[in-house]
């Protein structure tokens, strides 16, 4: 058995996002651009003695289910072959922990998954490349039907701009060169599995439009524009968010709704200004990372 590790990944709000599913999860994914946060998921991985004894993911101490973090345990574990189960994963028990509201537009599950990876590869050793343990986070996400686009992005930090879709290999990034003030107030879930699942043309639609006018003039304030007009346009927009959105706005702040959960997001103190309980945040410059006795 080997000794645990910890390892950071930052959350991610989508701002807009066109999304491209495929029979390939590592070929699926989604076209869009966000922001990664400096508020994020710390991941522990404590390898138990066998698969009975591991596979528990824990969410701030209370055991839960977490597909995608599973979905990694399965991957890595060098004695899984493909779509074999019987493996069980990693003989390991997760500890998430996270101060993001969870399932409400801040990638939690992908930032779980990929630093699950990232963690796992130190404490089992398995020689992994970042290429293959980032392959591996956003192909447990896809399969768990919990996200496209955002372990790519939150490994690669900043104000990610998704030009093509999928992991390492195929996606393809640019980003904004600003690090802007933030904040963001949640009014609760929404669940990513339930949109993902349901009539998503006109949201590709909405998506490509945003990117369109993004890459014209690729700056913060026109990611902020691009993504009010692709809540509205794509259907997404719930009344809560719009209500705080337009509050933040009539205080001259940029605003729009996380993609996706019930949460809006500002620059600079707009959200505070209306008189919102708004929670500020900077935006994470690099990406995921190993911590403590593993990493640098
Ligand atoms: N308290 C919780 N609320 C919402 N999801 C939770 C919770 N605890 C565990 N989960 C799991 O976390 C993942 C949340 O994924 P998702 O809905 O995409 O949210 P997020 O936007 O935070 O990534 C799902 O796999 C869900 O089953
Ligand atoms: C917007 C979403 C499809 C889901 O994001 P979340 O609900 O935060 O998991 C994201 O993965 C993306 O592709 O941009």
């Amino acid at each position: 058995m080997t000794d645990e590790a910890t390892a950071f990944a930052p959350g991610h709000v989508t701002a807009f996002f066109a999304p491209y599913p495929h029979d390939d999860p590592a070929v699926a994914g989604s076209r869009g651009a966000g922001l990664a946060l400096s508020d994020g998921v710390e991941v522990t991985v404590r390898p138990t003695g066998s698969i009975e004894d591991g596979g528990r993911i824990f969410l701030d101490g209370t055991p839960t289910e977490m597909a995608a973090v599973t979905g990694v345990l399965g991957s890595l574990d060098p004695d899984s072959r493909e779509g074999d189960c019987e493996s069980g994963g990693l003989p390991a028990d997760v500890d998430v922990r996270t101060d993001l509201p969870v399932g409400a537009g801040f990638g939690v599950s992908g930032a779980a998954a990929l630093a699950t990876a990232l963690a796992a590869n130190d404490a089992f050793d398995l020689a992994r490349s970042e290429n293959e343990l980032v392959r591996a986070a956003h192909v447990a996400e896809v399969e768990a039907g919990t996200g496209l686009g955002d372990v790519v992005a939150q490994f690669r930090g900043g104000l990610p701009i998704r030009l093509e879709p999928g992991a390492p290999g195929h996606g393809e990034f640019d980003g904004l060169p600003a690090r802007p003030r933030v904040e963001y107030v949640t009014f609760g879930e929404l669940s990513t599995e339930a949109v993902l699942g349901g009539d998503l043309d006109p949201v590709r639609t909405a998506g490509e439009a945003a990117l369109t006018r993004l890459r014209r003039r690729p700056t913060v304030d026109e990611l902020l524009a691009a993504a009010r007009e692709f809540a509205e346009d794509a259907g997404l927009l719930v009344p809560a968010v719009a209500e705080a959105v337009e509050a933040a706005e009539a205080e001259g702040s940029r605003a729009s709704m996380a993609m996706l959960g019930r949460t809006a997001f500002a620059l600079g103190t707009g959200l505070s200004d209306a008189g919102y309980d708004a929670t500020p945040c900077t935006v994470h410059p690099t990406g995921a990372t190993l911590v403590g006795l593993g990493g640098p």
